[in-house]
């Protein structure tokens, strides 16, 4: 993983690992799950340093991901089924939010999948936009819609700054690195169902184990 996070973007190969990260019985496989984010994170690295500290966090959640999966227990944190299992089971979640456990892989992973939201409604807009729409505000509203909800006025406030440091739509298509406008959208077109799928399963896999507000 070192340094891939400075390469150049590249949508498909995140698309690809987005593709790859549901087995066909639709588990989610954690390292195709982060391979995904680690494509996304180049992305945000190449907007610039204003985009930092958001980086900085992503990376160190899949940098403890990456660290459960080398570990003695790699193997039960193959999908996001047999590492919620494997938590739960041996009591390495907070559940009953006692302070114990703050790095579990559930808690950790909740976090990416809070942004994976963000990102499907973000996406989503992106695909359905106008040349003259700006990106801070589609990015704006899929923040406020989905993980501003869990971010103190802090983390907010910092947020919304970067959005302003955002390219115009143009721009941004570009550092897509897909082609032209119409690739851009059919491509956004792919990936966001893809998406959404992963973002369900994870959802209703935290919902039924009652995992979606880890602290
Ligand atoms: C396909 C190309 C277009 C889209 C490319 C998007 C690239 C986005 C890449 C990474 C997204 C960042 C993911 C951020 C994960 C945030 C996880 C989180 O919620 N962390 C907070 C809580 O953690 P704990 O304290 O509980 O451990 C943490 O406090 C957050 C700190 C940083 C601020 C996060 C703000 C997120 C804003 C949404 C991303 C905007 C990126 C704009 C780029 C288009």
């Amino acid at each position: 993983m070192a340094g891939s996070e400075n390469q150049k973007f590249c949508l498909q190969e995140v698309l690809d690992s987005f593709q790859l990260c549901l087995s066909p019985n639709k588990e989610v496989y954690v390292e195709r799950y982060l391979a995904g984010w680690r494509g996304l994170v180049k992305f945000l690295n190449s907007l610039g340093s204003v985009f930092g500290f958001i980086s900085k966090d992503a990376v160190s959640k899949i940098q403890i991901l990456v660290n459960f999966l080398n570990s003695e227990n790699g193997s039960q944190y193959a999908t996001v089924q047999t590492m919620v299992k494997f938590e739960l089971d041996n009591k390495l979640v907070d559940v009953d939010k006692k302070g114990i456990c703050p790095e579990s892989g559930c808690r950790t992973l909740l976090r990416l999948h809070r942004a994976l939201r963000w990102l499907e409604l973000f996406l989503e807009r992106l695909r359905t936009s106008k040349e003259d729409d700006k990106t801070s505000v589609m990015c704006r509203e899929a923040y406020n819609e989905s993980l501003a909800q869990h971010h103190p006025w802090v983390v907010r406030t910092a947020a919304g700054m970067a959005f302003f440091a955002l390219p115009g739509r143009p721009a941004f298509f570009e550092v897509m690195n897909v082609g032209p406008p119409e690739q851009v959208v059919a491509i956004l077109g792919k990936a966001v169902p893809l998406i959404s799928e992963v973002y369900l399963i994870t959802e209703e896999l935290y919902l039924k184990h009652n995992l979606l507000d880890l602290p």
